[in-house]
């Protein structure tokens, strides 16, 4: 053998060598992974391995220099925080790899979300009266809807702004369940409420504000009614998927994940619609998701083509408010669909809905 092979063949017995320490270290970092995830802390530690990084350059002799060292195991750090993070995130409740089929929301009246077939929840942003209210419900009920969405407690940014009419607005959704058997969807903003809402509602959400509520969170686990949860204005799509898992880890795997847009620099919309979310839920995921295409964009003028994209991806289904004199609303008056301007953009959105059947 020639010197030249010789060192190749002692090369190979190297690799396949770090291959097995590597093996050993990844089924290590697995170990630790599980053991942060039952303490609840993050996978990432910086700290530490920057203390490790600081012994492994004391010890090295060369020849590689300190910082390919540093590279190098930097490397390997990053594949274990990923190895780690796949593992955690396969346990999760909310995942795909723990259930693969489809969870089905379903209501006494019939109606699914995350079914066959598309669906669609409208309504006003806030309840203000029962006229109003009805003015939306009954074109709704005329149009074969199954839900009714509106906002009983409204937290605001401003504390001046209208705040919601409490348990009187949801009295006043009561009544379309009863008149039209429309499935009653409204928000959540404290957590003892649940008890007091749950003879009015049938959906529970719990809005973008709240998304990191945890004790709000955590007692939407115990109700036994269907939530919605709405993505959090800065919230990453991990951190969204974290807090349904709070909802699910306390005994209620009825959630819906509601994509709304999140806060960054654009300006042309309210939020930007981060469309790949929903793609990214869905196959992450075994939850229902939907797309609320008012407080993503802000525009009326283009809700119609970002309701079809969303359909598009894979949404089960589009939120969008709609107000009988949206000039006039207590919240969000530039945004809401008066009936007529409805009325066209259900025509559109229903056939696009039908495109998947
Ligand atoms: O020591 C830990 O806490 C680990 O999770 C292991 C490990 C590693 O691979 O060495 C992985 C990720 C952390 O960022 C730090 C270190």
């Amino acid at each position: 053998m020639t010197e030249l092979n010789q060192l190749r063949t002692r090369i190979e017995e190297i690799n396949f060598a770090i291959l097995e320490l590597l093996t050993e270290r990844g089924e290590v970092a697995k170990k630790i992974g599980q053991e942060k995830m039952k303490a609840g802390t993050d996978i990432y530690d910086p700290q530490r391995e920057k203390e490790m990084l600081n012994q492994l350059i004391e010890q090295n002799k060369g020849p590689y220099d300190d910082n390919v060292i540093k590279q190098l195991f930097k490397e390997i750090f990053k594949a274990s925080t990923e190895l780690q993070q796949a593992q955690n995130e396969k346990h999760l409740l909310v995942s795909r790899k723990m259930k693969p089929e489809d969870t089905i929301v379903s209501f006494p009246n019939g109606a699914e979300i995350g079914g066959q077939e598309k669906i669609f929840v409208f309504g006003p942003c806030s309840v203000e009266s029962y006229e109003q209210v009805d003015a939306v419900a009954s074109q709704l009920a005329a149009r074969g809807q199954k839900f009714i969405r509106g906002g009983a407690f409204k937290p605001r940014t401003s504390p001046y702004d209208f705040q919601g009419l409490g348990e009187e607005g949801l009295k006043i959704l009561k009544e379309m369940n009863k008149k039209y058997g429309l499935n009653i969807v409204s928000e959540i903003v404290n957590p003892a409420h649940f008890e007091m809402a749950d003879q009015y509602v049938d959906v529970f959400q719990i809005g973008a504000r709240n998304m990191q509520n945890f004790e709000i969170l955590k007692e939407a686990g115990k109700s036994n009614k269907p939530i919605l949860l709405k993505r959090g204005l800065a919230a990453t799509i991990e951190e969204f998927i974290y807090a349904a898992e709070y909802i699910h880890s306390n005994g209620n795997s009825q959630i819906i994940m509601c994509e709304r847009g999140i806060r960054t620099y654009e300006k042309a919309t309210r939020n930007t619609l981060d469309i790949s979310a929903v793609p990214i839920l869905k196959q992450g995921t075994h939850l229902p998701v939907l797309v609320d295409v008012t407080h993503s964009t802000g525009r009326k003028d283009i809700m119609l083509p970002v309701a079809k994209a969303a359909l598009a991806v894979g949404a089960d289904g589009v939120m969008a408010e709609v107000h009988p004199d949206p000039a006039v609303a207590l919240s969000d008056a530039g945004q809401q669909m008066d009936l007529q301007e409805f009325d066209s953009f259900f025509t559109e959105i229903d056939k696009a809905r039908q495109l998947y059947l």
